[in-house]
């Protein structure tokens, strides 16, 4: 058990599993993408030690670059606005993977879509670690997933409770709701 902040957490996913379904993934992207350097973009924070692990694992040409997501209030309508940080690539005409942590709602995944495919990308995919389905709020297609997980906070691996438990090397669940 592990305990952060005021909330405990028991082991969900373990590090083995973890390593073995994300060396998976890789061979399948490595297949899917041979001779077409795609751009897999990373969306931080959580995302930064799997992206790390399955770029190990792919053995074919490619690149990576990270983005941040910042949320602001809209000042003209009451919707949540999420505009893209940091990229500095020109993704026209690449082949692109959006590498996430968990697509939960699949509200921040459907507004970087939306704005990275206005830049004309080849083609551009969705890969995550965790995927809840049941979550889901918003159309989306998610084209690679690790693992599908039930509506159930999580924690480890990158994901985190109120900034703290991304150092956890595998993946743990709200106790009260195991
Ligand atoms: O499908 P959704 O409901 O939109 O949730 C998924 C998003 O939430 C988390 O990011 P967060 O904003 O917590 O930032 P972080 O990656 O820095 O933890 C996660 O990394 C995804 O980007
Ligand atoms: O279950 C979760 N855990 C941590 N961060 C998250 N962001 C969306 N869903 C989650």
């Amino acid at each position: 058990m592990k305990q952060i902040k005021d909330k405990n957490f028991v082991p969900f996913i373990e590090s083995v599993a973890l390593q073995a379904r994300i060396k998976e993934l890789a061979q399948q992207v490595n297949k899917d993408y041979e001779g077409k350097n795609p751009l897999l973009i990373g969306v931080l924070n959580g995302s930064f030690m799997f992206i790390g692990d399955l770029f190990k694992s792919i053995d074919i040409e490619c690149e990576v670059t990270f983005i941040r997501v910042s949320s602001y209030q809209n000042t003209e309508s009451t919707g949540q606005v999420k505009q893209i940080l940091g990229l500095k690539e020109d993704i026209k005409n690449r082949h692109v993977i959006i590498v996430e942590d968990i697509v939960d709602t699949g509200m921040t995944m459907q507004e970087v879509l939306g704005q990275l495919a206005s830049q004309k990308p080849a083609s551009i995919k969705i890969l995550t670690l965790l995927y809840k389905p049941e979550a889901l709020k918003v159309p989306l297609k998610v084209d690679y997933v690790c693992f599908e997980i039930e509506p159930k906070f999580v924690v480890g691996y990158g994901l985190d409770y109120d900034g703290f438990g991304r150092n956890l090397d595998a993946i743990y669940v709200l106790e009260e709701e195991k």
